[in-house]
């Protein structure tokens, strides 16, 4: 096949919001009906993809990648601009898209693979294989409502890359994954691309984008700002996020970090942020923002193993309370917890801290990380009360990923520092 499988020509998505219901009914029909509010949520992307080309698309939260996504797979009509695809495409948009909760793995396979054209007699040739590939044991014969985000991932990508398509497109799905399983799908689309698949991806993982991908588009409201070298790509997402001022910072560790946000939510805007995190708690306080600091860098790409890093978050609070403790908890990326401690733990129990309704405070957490190279999960959380009875106001489980990286490994996860001599010349007991 010669000439592009994928192209994007001017295309923008428009969404616009009506005063009453009675407006958006009207334009159903091709009536005027002015709307209130007008948004452009892609503006003007052009691009084209050729056989075999893997092309990331990134940028913060709201930048317009899943609604570009959704164009060009067809869920989202465009309000200008065409999309022009030359074979077939497989995606992977959300968690869950397509499934039924109620219905097993399997059913699951039947039902959203016949929605993706695939006869049932197809299915049943493919099944074997999408059992093997997801690798979920008996849970692929139990309802999707029991499984974890990362094995529906697996259900989802086993699916839709049960066949090699023209053109793979992924949406964030793999980040759920456990890093095994993430492996996997990355040797599968290596695979792919070689026989001739296009890849399409989009991710907040950078180094993902560097390792996997020939080209990036770096998109900002709705725009293609950058298209080009992934490198050159992800730096302008990260001067994006943070700003060149606050890239790696030279002073010391001791500064007080002004960019974290005192005033409103930011988790969202921050590098390593997870949209999947479970948040709850009593209420009466809420963690705005954190930020990671390590070797002189903030929000940093990775962590050296056994480099001491400070997780620094804010907490603004609605309630006057007599003693609130703050804490922060370290899982491995497949959720096994590693280490948690409290400002009560980490101060062998002397200190107390009071704050008042309206008042915001920032928090500090610093230790090493003699940790295996992988990616973990951190956690926030403040409470009031007794320790022993500690009440959460809120808590951010796994909120935010962090990746070690460590030139020379070892077993499991946590690093006992070892060393090793050997004893020549001493004999046992003659
Ligand atoms: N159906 C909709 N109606 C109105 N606005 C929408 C709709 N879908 C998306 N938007 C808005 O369009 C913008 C782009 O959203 P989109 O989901 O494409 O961003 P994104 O870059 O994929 O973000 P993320 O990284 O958070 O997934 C956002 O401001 C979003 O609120």
């Amino acid at each position: 096949m010669s000439g592009p499988v994928l192209t994007a020509t001017d295309v923008s998505k428009r969404y616009a919001s009506y005063s009453t219901s009675f407006g958006r009914f009207a334009t159903w029909f091709g009536l005027p009906a002015k709307p209130v509010n007008e948004f452009w949520a892609v503006r003007d992307v052009s691009f084209s993809l050729k056989r075999g080309e893997a092309l990331a698309l990134i940028g913060q939260n709201g930048a317009g990648k899943s609604t570009l996504l959704k164009m060009i797979t067809g869920t989202v009509r465009p309000t200008t601009g065409a999309i022009g695809v030359n074979g077939r495409i497989s995606a992977i948009l959300e968690l869950g898209l397509g499934f039924n909760p109620e219905f097993t793995g399997r059913q699951n396979v039947y039902q959203a693979g016949g929605l993706m054209g695939f006869p049932r007699e197809d299915l049943l040739r493919l099944m074997s294989g999408i059992e093997d590939f997801a690798e979920l044991g008996e849970f692929f014969d139990q309802p999707l409502r029991v499984y974890s985000s990362g094995m529906q991932a697996r259900l989802a990508f086993s699916l839709a890359t049960a066949a090699r398509p023209e053109v793979l497109i992924v949406d964030e799905v793999l980040s759920v994954g456990d890093a095994y399983f993430q492996a996997k799908c990355f040797e599968r689309i290596a695979g792919f691309r070689k026989a001739g698949t296009t890849l399409l991806f989009v991710t907040h993982a950078m180094d993902t984008v560097v390792k996997h991908c020939d080209r990036a588009i770096f998109m900002k409201y709705g725009q293609a700002e950058f298209d080009g070298a992934p490198r050159d790509a992800c730096n302008l997402y990260f001067d994006s996020l943070f700003g060149k001022r606050q890239a790696p910072n030279s002073k010391s560790d001791d500064t007080a970090p002004v960019m974290l946000s005192r005033e409103q939510e930011c988790f969202h805007t921050r590098f390593g942020y997870r949209k999947e995190e479970h948040r709850w708690g009593h209420g009466g306080a809420r963690i705005l923002d954190y930020l990671v600091r390590s070797g002189q860098k903030d929000y940093p790409h990775t962590i050296e193993s056994n480099a001491t890093t400070d997780f620094y978050f804010s907490v603004i609070f609605e309630h006057d309370y007599d003693d609130i403790t703050p804490g922060v908890l370290l899982k491995s990326h497949d959720g096994l917890f590693i280490y948690g401690t409290n400002s009560f733990l980490a101060s062998q129990g002397r200190t107390h801290i009071a704050a008042k309704a309206g008042e915001r405070h920032m928090f500090r957490f610093s230790m090493p990380m003699p940790l295996n190279a992988g990616h973990y999960l951190v956690s926030f959380g403040i409470s009031t009360g007794p320790q022993e009875n500690l009440l959460p106001l809120d808590r951010r489980y796994d909120s935010v990923l962090v990746t070690i990286e460590r030139k020379m490994g070892f077993w499991g996860l946590c690093d006992f520092n070892a060393h090793f001599e050997t004893l020549n010349g001493l004999a046992y007991d003659d």
